[in-house]
């Protein structure tokens, strides 16, 4: 697109002085002495589709353009809306541009959707813009702050001076993205769309024919290509970040909270789950401790055979719960053992009488109880068997004896004393029959059994 400063062509043309405003991009503005922008471009269209041909009236600011219009120093301006102050002094041609207005707030304010929501707040606005007239007319209650540009409005926003400024999103979203001000947002829709003109003063409205012709040959392909070149508008960011903060600190803290407390009972679990352990190894060993002294209690350390006491309290109790026809003891006692321990020491007789156990141990059924009675007597209760029985179990042991090696070759026999439990017989009796009976066999020689 050629620029707006048209120079004259060889057709017959109308010279037409026009003002612009000098800070709106990306509408109009004058940079280095030149104008640029959207109303640039379609006044060169203008220039190719009608006889006219525009010179710009450089000016410093849109009021200053106004004024220059109304004085008639300048006779168009190319981009406006119309309304009716300004229909005062200056013709319009048909709309050409359509574009929205927008609210701009900081960030930390929240989405305003519209004028109604205001409230309170200020609102800065471009004075001479027809949002002026607009806001004063339909919201007389909002506190307005007049700015001489759109440039000094933001300004005032993003300074925190006021609270929130209306203009164009074309010209607003321009501004912000120049200036970096990633402060700010646009808060909502601001009034009306601005639907954007040619103005022409009243003493040239007879061009107006020729602008609108003009402008209704200006195809959509030429629209568009101006509205591509001008439109940068890359969406403003509309994220209410500080909600997002807090949103994410409270969630932080919940996900710590949770975290901390998993951890505490997790620590705590572990805790527990050591005690418990310490725990189940104290009992553990409790019960082993129980079953040592248990089996302590009722076994000789030395031969491990079951011992006087528990002899005594299982059968001198209620061996009548057995059948007591059928039960035998078998008093036994190791021949001149005391020559053992005089002639090899105490610790070869220990060892004899460990080894003379074993045999007696293995010489007996299942069912039968060996026990060790104290010192080198021993004691068999033989269940359902006869004397005849019995007999035969000490030859048996005797046999073996005979055939067992002990340590040192030492030959080792012993004499039996044998009773048989009688029907009504108290079982104290019966031990002290079977005694009886072993001390007959020491004194009529040892090495044989006596039966009661
Ligand atoms: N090594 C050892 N000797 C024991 C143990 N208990 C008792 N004795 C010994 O066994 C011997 C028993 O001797 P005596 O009662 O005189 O009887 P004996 O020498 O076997 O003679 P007779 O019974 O008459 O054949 C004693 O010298 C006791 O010291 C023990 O646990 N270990």
């Amino acid at each position: 697109f050629a620029e707006a400063a048209i120079s004259a062509t060889s057709k017959t043309t109308t010279m037409i002085r026009y003002c612009v405003d000098p800070d709106w991009l990306p509408y109009e503005a004058i940079i280095d002495g030149r104008h640029i922008g959207i109303s640039s471009d379609y006044l060169a269209l203008l220039t190719d589709y009608t006889d006219l041909s525009f010179v710009l009236v450089p000016t410093s600011s849109w009021r200053q353009s106004l004024a220059l219009l109304q004085q008639g120093q300048c006779e168009l301006t190319p981009i406006l809306n119309q309304t009716p102050k300004r229909d005062e002094y200056l013709s319009f041609s048909d709309v050409f541009f359509k574009s929205p207005n927008v609210l701009v707030s900081l960030k930390t304010q929240p989405f305003l959707q519209g004028f109604e929501h205001i409230g309170q707040r200020t609102l800065a606005i471009p004075k001479d813009y027809r949002l002026v007239e607009y806001v004063q007319t339909f919201y007389p209650d909002i506190k307005t702050v007049l700015t001489m540009t759109e440039r000094e409005g933001l300004a005032k926003v993003a300074n925190g001076d006021v609270d929130v400024f209306v203009g164009s999103m074309f010209s607003v979203n321009a501004y912000i993205q120049q200036h970096g001000l990633s402060s700010l947002k646009i808060a909502g829709w601001g009034g009306p769309e601005d639907e954007l003109r040619i103005g022409v003063v009243h003493a040239k409205k007879d061009i107006l024919e020729q602008i609108n012709a003009g402008l209704a040959k200006i195809t959509h392909a030429d629209h568009i290509a101006i509205y591509k070149k001008w439109h940068n508008i890359t969406v403003v960011e509309d994220i209410d970040y500080s909600l997002v903060l807090q949103i994410l600190a409270l969630l932080s803290l919940c996900i710590f909270f949770l975290l901390y407390r998993t951890i505490d009972v997790t620590k705590y679990n572990r805790h527990l789950s050591e005690h418990n352990k310490a725990l189940q190894q104290l009992q553990l060993e409790l019960e082993r401790k129980n079953n040592d002294l248990d089996f302590l209690t009722q076994h000789d350390p030395l031969t491990k055979l079951y011992n006087r006491h528990y002899f005594n309290q299982t059968f001198l109790t209620d061996a009548r719960q057995h059948d007591g026809n059928n039960i035998c003891l078998i008093m036994i006692d190791i021949d001149l053992f005391k020559a053992i321990n005089d002639c090899y020491g105490h610790a070869t007789g220990d060892r004899v009488l460990v080894q003379f156990a074993d045999i007696l141990q293995l010489s007996v059924r299942d069912d039968d109880v060996v026990a060790r009675w104290g010192g080198e007597e021993f004691v068999i209760v033989c269940q359902h068997v006869d004397i005849q029985g019995a007999k035969e179990l000490c030859q048996r042991i005797t046999q073996e004896l005979q055939d067992f090696s002990f340590d040192n070759n030492i030959k080792v026999t012993c004499s039996f004393g044998i009773a048989v439990l009688g029907e009504h017989e108290a079982i104290q009796h019966c031990f002290e029959r079977a005694d009886m009976a072993l001390l007959q066999a020491k004194k009529t020689g040892r090495n044989r059994y006596c039966c009661a």
